[in-house]
């Protein structure tokens, strides 16, 4: 059986509250709720443009986050002084430029190695545990295991983008940059754009998957499941047997 965690991204509860600028809905609230429902973490991913998360959402979410709270982003110094004074379980680099209009790729690992070595020194020496985004890539992997980050997180939207056309296609270097991961003893996430109709085959057959951060269209299907039944059904797709 998969033990694999989920973790819920509220960037999209943080969009809707901005879109009238007060606050509501709001975030502390619905982390409360979403972790009473089941969820055993909150990710968030501030932005340099505040677009969604803003940084003192961040502050105030951390002494209710009981779970496993995950802060992604691009490292510039800004960034790296919140997670330090924040200092979640689990920060997630992100090789995002500012416009970007999501995530779109993982890290270099090759080019910004040792870029990617001072930075997780720092939030390592803090006791933050880390994650590196990462295409499904073998020599990444290796590449990423040079960096002494603790896990990797595969940038899932690849395999999502192909599922519906052939899974077992869009599966396969998953399932390779995940052996190469064990191989190396790099723990394994991954996430973007994972939903209830492709999670439960990729929890089915990644082996060693410890996460899974999902927001946008876990967000999605809250609108019209409410959010209790939303985390249920997410958490029950992630309850299968293991290939
Ligand atoms: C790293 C990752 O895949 C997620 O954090 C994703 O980028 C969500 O960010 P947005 O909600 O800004 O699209
Ligand atoms: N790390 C991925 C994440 O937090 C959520 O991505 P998405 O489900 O919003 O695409």
């Amino acid at each position: 059986m998969s033990d694999c965690k989920l973790s819920v991204n509220i960037n999209k509860i943080a969009t809707l509250r901005n879109a009238r600028g007060g606050d509501n809905p709001n975030v502390v609230e619905a982390a409360i709720r979403i972790q009473q429902f089941g969820a055993q973490g909150i990710t968030v991913h501030p932005r340099p443009d505040e677009r969604h998360i803003k940084y003192a959402d961040v502050r105030e979410l951390r002494p209710v986050v009981n779970t496993e709270f995950n802060i992604e982003g691009y490292p510039n110094e800004e960034f790296i002084a919140l997670v330090l004074e924040v200092r979640p379980e689990q920060v997630t680099l992100v090789p995002d430029p500012p416009e970007a209009l999501t995530s779109n790729t993982g890290w270099d690992c090759v080019t910004h190695q040792a870029y990617l070595q001072q930075v997780i020194a720092r939030f390592k020496a803090a006791g933050i545990r880390t994650s590196i985004f990462l295409n499904a890539e073998v020599v990444q992997v290796y590449a990423a295991r040079q960096t002494g980050t603790d896990r990797i997180e595969l940038y899932t939207e690849p395999y999502a983008a192909h599922y519906a056309e052939d899974r077992v296609a869009a599966i396969a270097p998953f399932v390779a940059a995940a052996r190469a991961a064990q191989e190396v003893g790099l723990a394994l996430n991954a996430g973007h754009d994972l939903s209830l109709e492709n999670l439960a085959y990729f929890a089915q057959q990644v082996p060693g998957l410890k996460e899974v951060s999902i927001g946008h269209a876990l967000i999605a299907d809250a609108l019209y499941l409410g959010l209790e039944e939303t985390v249920r059904r997410y958490r029950a797709a992630l309850a299968v047997e293991t290939v």
